[in-house]
């Protein structure tokens, strides 16, 4: 089961330029949370403070009872063995093969022998669905491909939390699915805490359990899915919505005369659209952290959109998922 990651009034800045200010957040332990933000909001920034890349100016970074912001050389070295990171371009080296790329942890970093690597490589190969490429090249494979192998290679030493840097970055929308898919799946499997950080607002809207808008130095709000995704905030409405009308503009934030006038043009960043049911793993299974649909929105009276929770098929996941839960508990029995 993974850790909970505590972030309390975090803040980084680089010389005079303050990146984000006083962010606070619980990533959920064996929880999928995503980070979204407007570009150059600091996300990237982020996440290489959270696995210690990076030294924040003021806060803390709670795992474990170990506070990674301000621990010393040694601690911060173990707790970092808790992270894997798949870096935006698979991050692999260019003249090793697959299996020599997703084994190189193993050999820097533990002592095991080459029959146990074979072991723990072949197995991370197989669990991202890449049976069979391990003598390529990252330059004779797909960009899917070589996420894939560096999502691999962010498993083999067994992380406790999963950092997605912008994993749909360059895909084609088919090739994001899988993805999704193979994250959702991996989530089911491993039980690990995963963050993502994505531009991709499906990905946003149907795979996390919870989301965070970062926006104007600051966490605007993290929260459970159907919390954000039932929002009004204008500026999650415009993010979610991605419309040029809203506070969000070129490229910084709009000033108040600038909002005013398209206020006195009735331009508005729009409603939200239905919720979508959340991604499900593969074979009927049902994640540890899994949340019943509407169960926020129950807990808190909010009504969603007309529409919301049906999926494809036309299957409504209000009444699928109880049905689903019943299956497991009769099967378990
Ligand atoms: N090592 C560094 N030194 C100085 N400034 C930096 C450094 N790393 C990042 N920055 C600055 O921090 C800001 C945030 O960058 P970051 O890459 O985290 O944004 P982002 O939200 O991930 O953007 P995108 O969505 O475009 O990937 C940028 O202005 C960037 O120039």
């Amino acid at each position: 089961m993974g850790v909970e990651v505590v972030v309390d009034g975090l803040t980084k800045s680089f010389g005079r330029q303050v990146i984000w200010e006083d962010v606070s957040l619980t990533l959920p332990a064996g929880e999928i949370s995503v980070l979204l933000g407007p570009s150059g909001t600091g996300k990237s920034v982020f996440l290489k403070t959270l696995v210690g890349l990076l030294r924040p100016d003021r806060g803390h970074i709670w795992i474990d009872g170990h506070d990674l912001a301000g621990c010393g050389e040694d601690r911060l070295y173990e707790l970092r063995r808790l992270f894997g990171v798949l870096f935006q371009d698979g991050a692999l080296f260019g003249s090793m093969s697959l299996y020599d790329n997703i084994a190189f942890p193993l050999r820097e970093h533990t002592k095991k022998t080459e029959a146990q690597i074979r072991r723990i490589v072949m197995e991370k190969i197989e669990l991202v669905g890449l049976v069979g490429a391990e003598g390529k090249l990252p330059g004779e494979i797909s960009g899917g491909m070589r996420k894939r192998a560096g999502l691999a290679r962010a498993l083999v030493l067994d992380p406790e939390i999963i950092l997605f840097d912008e994993p749909d970055s360059g895909l084609d929308p088919v090739r994001t699915a899988y993805l999704n898919q193979l994250i959702v799946d991996l989530n089911a499997e491993i039980e690990a805490t995963f963050l993502i950080v994505t531009h991709d607002v499906n990905t946003a809207r149907t795979v996390p359990d919870d989301i965070g808008l970062l926006f104007r130095r600051e966490l605007v709000m993290f929260g459970p899915r159907e919390m954000l995704l039932s929002s009004d905030e204008p500026v999650v409405r415009q993010f979610l919505n991605a419309r040029r009308h809203g506070p969000i503009g070129m490229s910084e934030e709009k000033d108040v005369s600038e909002l005013a006038a398209e206020a006195r043009l009735g331009q508005d960043p729009g409603a939200l659209p239905p919720i979508p049911p959340q991604l499900m793993p593969t074979g009927n299974r049902i994640r540890r952290t899994q949340h019943a649909p509407g169960a926020w929105l129950a807990a808190n009276g909010v009504v969603p959109p007309q529409g919301s929770f049906v999926d494809e098929r036309g299957r409504n996941w209000l009444e699928e998922y109880p049905r689903l839960i019943d299956a497991h508990v009769k099967g378990a029995r």
